[in-house]
């Protein structure tokens, strides 16, 4: 039996930026200056209403200020990074104005960087004695069940109020204007079971923890949460407090 939490440390396969981040867009700016990301600031203000667009061209990111040493892990960035970066395309003011959407349809379109994707995760997880890969409606959904059939975890989703039709366990968690709820199956996961928790995106990390309290209300140990982006500005990292987050890339 492993340990309860096993360390996900990185290794030359996947380096880290010292968080479990294997890309910073300021790098990937270096190197492919004519793909990078647009240069949006975000500034919170509630879920998605909030990924306001601040009139400011670039700012730095949390990955940008890791020590040194750190940064010269990703000199020798696996090169399936930068291709699964590129592949993410970015749609000014989608759903609302001053939102910038981190659109992961046109990587799906990339039949590689789709799979260079999955096999980072399948790569990291497989065998860590993970029977469970938790997804999250809706792009978790996509990215999840590839990833359950390589290692070998049954694929349970978490989603969104009254779409599931068995008896359910609901958690709430808060917006910064109102509330939504996340459900999951009765009977999907057992006690003493380790999941990964899987969606495309992290923001202000509501979705994330409202996952993770609802698997460890039923005694499930969730051993990692992953995501392909993460919006860093919004600090959703904090808020899943000693939970370890691993993402691919990181959107500034
Ligand atoms: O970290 P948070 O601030 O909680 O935001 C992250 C969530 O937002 C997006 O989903 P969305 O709410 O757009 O729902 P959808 O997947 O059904 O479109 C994304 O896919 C995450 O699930
Ligand atoms: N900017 C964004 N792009 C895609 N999904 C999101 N979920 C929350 N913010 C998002």
């Amino acid at each position: 039996m492993q340990p309860a939490s096993f360390p996900l440390s990185s290794n030359s396969l996947l380096p880290s930026f010292g968080s479990n981040t294997i890309f910073s867009p300021l790098r990937f700016r270096r190197l492919f200056p004519r793909i990078a990301y647009s240069s949006s600031s975000l500034v919170p203000t509630n879920h998605y209403q909030n990924y306001r667009l601040a009139p400011t061209t670039l700012r730095s990111t949390a990955s940008d200020s890791v020590p040194a040493p750190e940064m010269a892990l990703t000199d020798g960035q696996d090169p399936r990074i930068a291709r699964i970066s590129s592949a993410i395309r970015v749609i000014p003011n989608f759903p609302k104005p001053g939102i910038m959407f981190q659109d992961i349809t046109t990587l799906l379109l990339d039949t590689k960087a789709f799979k260079d994707t999955i096999d980072l995760f399948v790569e990291r997880y497989r065998d860590k004695n993970i029977s469970v890969v938790a997804g999250i409606e809706a792009r978790g959904f996509i990215f999840g069940p590839p990833i359950a059939l390589a290692i070998g975890a049954k694929f349970v989703p978490m989603r969104k109020p009254n779409k599931l039709p068995g008896e359910v366990i609901s958690e709430e968690y808060s917006l910064e204007y109102g509330t939504d709820k996340m459900e999951m199956h009765v009977g999907a996961v057992q006690p003493g079971e380790r999941a990964l928790v899987i969606d495309d995106l992290i923001a202000t990390g509501g979705t994330l923890s409202a996952a993770i309290k609802l698997l460890e209300r039923v005694g499930v140990h969730v051993v990692e949460c992953a995501c392909v982006i993460e919006l860093p500005e919004l600090k959703g990292r904090e808020r899943l407090v000693d939970k370890s987050l691993f993402v691919l890339v990181n959107a500034a």
